[in-house]
């Protein structure tokens, strides 16, 4: 039934606003998620603002899609040089930078947050921007697992806040998780979907519950392999082996952890344990606090579980 009344509104709501075709995008933390998601959209002919506080961050995100680029021209340009150079020149001009996302969200079509995973710190960004865009503007989180709901009760713009969560590396990873609340609209949706679509991704629709679909599954995944660990019922290495070889996984959890940032990690588990405190599934890892108090937070800081330097 609440299924039944859900998707009537969504319906009911449709009539009154238009699909949104995304162009112009602002993507806001340029770390590795927002520098990923700018480079696909920039690609496949968005105009991108990426947005972050730091300067230096978004020089290295620039430099970083950069280098990309030219690592994917190589192979999908190789008999023609010329044409791979205008394509990365092309995708280049389509991003902008910026430190001040009030004084760019009046143009964009989506308006899309990467930044720390913390409610509090999303709710005061989407609260401010949410005075400042357009109306037709469509606001979207790629959060790990905070609840979007939570996320756009900081706004107004109910029906057009959905979340949009990437997997890392963007580039390379084909999913897009498309997640509406119960008040976001179906024009909404789709236009997410759409957009999903046209960075050429394949998308799955998600309710707005914990970790959505990927990362309810991984969480727990990830957490049985750091107490095994902690137990010294395997050693890192095997660990990651054994998923590897046994079950044809790309990388181990311990490699996976360490490229996704020790530190995004724990700010995930912290959420996760805070409304779960019963669950032995989410309780606080020892080991993972410890590497985080010594900055070690995997492969952006040169070190986690591996070394990379
Ligand atoms: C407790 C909380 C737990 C929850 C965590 C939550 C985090 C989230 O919210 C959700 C997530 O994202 S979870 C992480 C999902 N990602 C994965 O599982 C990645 C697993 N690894 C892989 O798939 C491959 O190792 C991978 C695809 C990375 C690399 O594949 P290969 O080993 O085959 O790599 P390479 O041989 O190095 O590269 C293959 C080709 O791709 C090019 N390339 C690499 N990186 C690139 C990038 N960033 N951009 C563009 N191109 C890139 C590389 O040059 C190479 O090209 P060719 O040489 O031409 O073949
Ligand atoms: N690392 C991963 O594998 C994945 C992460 N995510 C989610 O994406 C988000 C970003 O994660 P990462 O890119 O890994 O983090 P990151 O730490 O690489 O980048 C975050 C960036 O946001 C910037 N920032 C922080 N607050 C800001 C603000 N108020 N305004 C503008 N910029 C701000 C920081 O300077 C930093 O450059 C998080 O919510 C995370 O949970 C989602 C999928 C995968």
């Amino acid at each position: 039934m609440a299924f039944f009344t859900h998707h009537v509104c969504r319906a009911l709501s449709s009539s009154a606003v238009r699909n949104v075709v995304i162009k112009h995008v602002t993507i806001i933390g340029g770390g590795q998620m927002g520098a990923g998601i700018a480079q696909v959209a920039a690609s496949t002919g968005h105009s991108v603002t990426l947005v972050d506080t730091n300067t230096d961050i978004l020089k290295a995100a620039v430099k970083g899609i950069e280098g990309n680029l030219k690592r994917m021209v190589k192979k999908k340009f190789a008999d023609k040089p010329e044409a791979g150079e205008e394509f990365i020149q092309k995708a280049l001009q389509n991003v902008s930078t910026s430190t001040d996302a009030g004084s760019v969200v009046q143009g964009s079509d989506l308006v899309l947050e990467a930044i720390v995973e913390n409610l509090k710190v999303k709710q005061d960004l989407f609260s401010g921007l949410d005075k400042l865009a357009p109306a037709h503007t469509i606001f979207a989180s790629n959060t790990s697992s905070l609840s979007i709901t939570d996320i756009a009760s900081s706004t107004n713009r109910l029906d057009r806040f959905g979340g949009l969560h990437f997997f890392n590396p963007v580039p390379l990873m084909r999913l897009v998780e498309v997640i509406a609340t119960s008040a976001t609209s179906q024009e909404t949706f789709d236009s997410l979907m759409n957009f999903s679509k046209m960075l050429g991704k394949t998308s799955v629709s998600c309710k707005d519950t914990p970790g959505f679909i990927v990362n309810r599954l991984l969480l727990p995944y990830i957490m049985e392999a750091f107490r095994m660990y902690e137990r010294g019922d395997g050693s890192k290495e095997d660990i990651d082996v054994a998923m590897k070889l046994g079950c044809g996984y790309p990388m181990g959890p311990f490699e996976l952890s360490d490229y996704v940032g020790l530190d995004t990690m724990k700010f995930i588990m912290d959420g996760w344990s805070a409304d779960n405190p019963d669950n032995p599934i989410f309780a606080q890892s020892e080991m993972l606090n410890k590497m985080i108090a010594e900055g070690k937070l995997g492969k952006k800081t040169g070190e986690g579980f591996y070394k990379y330097k």
